[in-house]
């Protein structure tokens, strides 16, 4: 244990132990932030592998059976799978627990999970701003939240001292702690992540259909640009089927103004309009050196550059 601290919960369930969850667990345990972690997962070999590599001090078949006695729970499952899980734990929750997620998408989450939660139990929901295109419990490493945001989308209701236990805990992981409001996180989010994995997986789509004609030159000669590409293009199938199906309205307008933009800059090459080309070039550039400039740039981890990189992980089902 380093920086051991009290722990800030005395028991706290993980449901569903992929990689964030198994995060979650290194990094409190490293920092002696809860007393005791169990979890649930679907599927009986995820569950054996948290326990072999130490990501829990117990397994449960179910999600009953692991939230009982947690005065923390996470749900940490595919957003699509949210409400059915909170449907299933909600009798058996404890008085005065706190139930967070780390769902990528808030507002459907909300909605899905909000109607069980029993007037004694803390709903915060949650969504960590940091992740790898790993899966599973052996893809989790304990500095993943490091120096990254968390954001918040409390209920009005919201008890302020649940909040503040909660934003202790996330603090604890090396966490930068926001809130907002649930449907502006998501819009927000459709323009920083959901739309750009769309358009990776697009573009890699793109070259697999170009591979039949090039055989292996795509592969071969992909530069950085590309290479980044499908990094993203290889995240987590399930995990993205359902932030695009619940984020939907929002991807949607996103997308619709992507795809104007995107006509403008094809008129422009068409029409050889060079100096619009350099004009929008300069504009994007000036955005991303004030990104730099304002100490923003902290979003990406250096996966694929040599540094920080996170154990490969075999996919979880
Ligand atoms: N992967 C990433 O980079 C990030 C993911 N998130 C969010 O975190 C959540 C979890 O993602 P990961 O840890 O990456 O996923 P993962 O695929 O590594 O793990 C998901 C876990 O949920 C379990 N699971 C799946 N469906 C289930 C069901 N119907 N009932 C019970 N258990 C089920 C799986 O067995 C597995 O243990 C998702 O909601 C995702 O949107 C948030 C930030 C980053
Ligand atoms: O791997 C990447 O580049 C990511 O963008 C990770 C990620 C995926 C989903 C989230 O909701 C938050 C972060």
């Amino acid at each position: 244990m380093t920086g051991a601290a009290a722990p800030v919960y005395a028991r706290v369930a993980l449901i569903g132990l992929g990689l964030i969850a198994a995060s979650m667990a290194h990094a409190m345990r490293d920092k002696g932030l809860a007393g005791s972690i169990v979890g649930h997962a679907r599927s009986a070999e995820t569950r054996a592998t948290a326990l072999e590599i130490g990501v829990v001090d117990a397994v449960f078949d179910t999600a009953a059976e692991a939230v009982r006695d947690a005065d923390l729970v996470v749900l940490a499952v595919p957003v699509g799978a949210m409400g059915a899980i909170a449907a299933e734990i909600a009798p058996h929750l404890a008085p005065g627990a706190t139930l967070t997620d780390v769902g990528s998408v808030k507002q459907a989450v909300i909605e899905a999970v909000a109607p069980h939660v029993p007037a004694h139990v803390h709903f915060i929901p949650g969504h960590p701003l940091a992740g790898t295109e790993h899966s599973g419990p052996r893809a989790g490493f304990a500095t993943l939240f490091v120096n990254r945001w968390w954001l918040l989308t409390p209920l009005p209701e919201a008890n302020a001292q649940a909040v503040a236990r909660l934003e202790d805990l996330l603090r604890g992981l090396g966490a930068n702690v926001d809130s907002m409001e649930p449907a502006h996180h998501d819009l927000v989010l459709a323009v920083t992540s959901h739309t750009p994995h769309l358009i990776a997986y697009t573009m890699v789509g793109v070259a697999d259909h170009l591979r039949r004609v090039t055989e292996s030159e795509i592969v071969k000669y992909s530069a950085a640009g590309f290479r980044d590409f499908t990094r993203i293009a290889a995240s987590d199938p399930t995990m993205w089927r359902d932030v695009f199906l619940t984020n939907r309205e929002a991807t949607l307008d996103i997308l619709g103004r992507f795809t104007e933009e995107l006509f403008v800059l094809q008129r422009a090459i068409r029409m050889g309009d060079g100096q619009l080309l350099h004009d929008y070039f300069t504009r994007t550039r000036a955005i991303r050196r004030g990104i730099i400039e304002a100490g923003q740039d902290t979003a990406a981890p250096d996966f694929g550059r040599g540094a920080a990189v996170p154990p490969p992980a075999e996919a979880d089902s």
